[in-house]
């Protein structure tokens, strides 16, 4: 019998959209169906992608409703609001995006209780902690898409930087999908050889111009957001692979949002560490050594993180 690997989609807005073309596009699923409140949105979109089928391969993409679940593997959610301008921060939007989270993971773990999460909407770290205390599944099967939309930014401006592909450059960005975000430089490196201190491909070491670096990819989203007014695009095809890691149940290790259980002594917070990735969710957690000023931003990130958690007290 063909394996089926059906995705779900909550929210069909700009970045439902991108991760549903992504997904589409590279055939990561066979099945997609999209889910929204405004169920003339999902419909279109639905017929939209599936008018490319013929080029693209067989992929099936329909609208639904939380019942039409029933049997996906996958469910990204991204439903809710985004930054409407360059001034407001991801964490603002808590409070709005937060009561529609409660109803949603309520009607999944009725009509979806197997599948696995993949949290996108925005604060993602604090509505990936919401979702692991609302829902009845295991909080492994949760997961935040973190800042691996930030290490993806990263890497692509330290390539650029060195004049080598960004598959080739090693380098994280962990904690909190936001203003508190740390550059993991000590770990670093181009083809083994450590950023940090060393001369690369002709270039000496700068700390000014990798500090430079590390700020245009924390601050991308306020400079996108300027310009179009949402990003999506990244986000697609970010979620689009670790939907991709999920269902081939690679074991990929990758910088997502997930329960932290006392690494680096920090507990009790959704936040980006590398994770291993597959058919059950996160199979694992990878702590390198990294310095003392790393471990501090880290748990500076996720006083952050809980802050803004005590503010939504009213969820329990
Ligand atoms: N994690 C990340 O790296 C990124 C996260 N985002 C976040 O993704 C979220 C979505 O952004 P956009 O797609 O630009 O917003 P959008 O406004 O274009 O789309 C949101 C969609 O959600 C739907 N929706 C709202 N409440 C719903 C509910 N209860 N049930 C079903 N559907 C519902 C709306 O009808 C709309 O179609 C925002 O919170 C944004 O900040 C955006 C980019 C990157
Ligand atoms: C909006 C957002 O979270 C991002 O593009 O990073």
């Amino acid at each position: 019998m063909i394996q089926r690997r059906t995705v779900g989609i909550i929210g069909t807005g700009n970045v439902g959209v991108a991760a549903a073309y992504a997904l589409f596009n590279q055939r990561i699923a066979s099945e997609i169906i999209l889910v929204d409140q405004n169920k003339e949105k999902a419909e279109g979109e639905a017929m939209d992608l599936m008018h490319g089928q013929l080029l693209v391969g067989n992929v099936k993409v329909r609208s639904g409703s939380y019942e039409d679940l029933k049997h996906t593997q996958v469910i990204i959610i991204t439903a809710g609001v985004g930054q409407k301008s360059p001034d407001e921060s991801r964490l603002e939007l808590l409070n709005r995006n937060a009561s529609v989270f409660k109803d949603i993971i309520s009607k999944l773990d009725k009509h979806a209780p197997n599948a696995i999460l993949i949290i996108a909407t925005n604060p993602v770290d604090i509505l990936t902690y919401v979702s692991q205390k609302l829902s009845t599944r295991e909080p492994h099967r949760i997961i935040g898409t973190g800042t691996l939309l930030d290490t993806a930014r990263f890497r692509a401006l330290l390539g650029e930087y060195y004049g080598v592909d960004p598959r080739s450059v090693h380098a994280y960005i962990l904690g909190e999908h936001g203003d508190s975000e740390v550059p993991i430089w000590s770990q670093a490196n181009i083809g083994g050889k450590p950023i940090e201190h060393n001369t690369i491909m002709d270039k000496p070491y700068n700390r000014e111009a990798l500090d430079t670096l590390f700020q245009k990819a924390k601050n991308a989203a306020y400079e996108i957001i300027e310009r179009k007014g949402f990003t999506n695009t990244a986000i697609g095809v970010v979620i689009a692979r670790i939907v991709e890691g999920i269902l081939e149940d690679e074991k990929s290790v990758i910088p997502v949002s997930v329960y932290w259980d006392n690494e680096y002594g920090i507990t009790d917070v959704c936040m980006s560490l590398q994770s291993v990735i597959g058919l059950d969710g996160v199979k694992d957690r990878i702590t390198p050594d990294i310095t003392d000023e790393e471990i501090e931003g880290l748990s500076k990130s996720a006083n952050v993180l809980k802050e803004s958690l005590a503010g939504i007290k009213e969820l329990d």
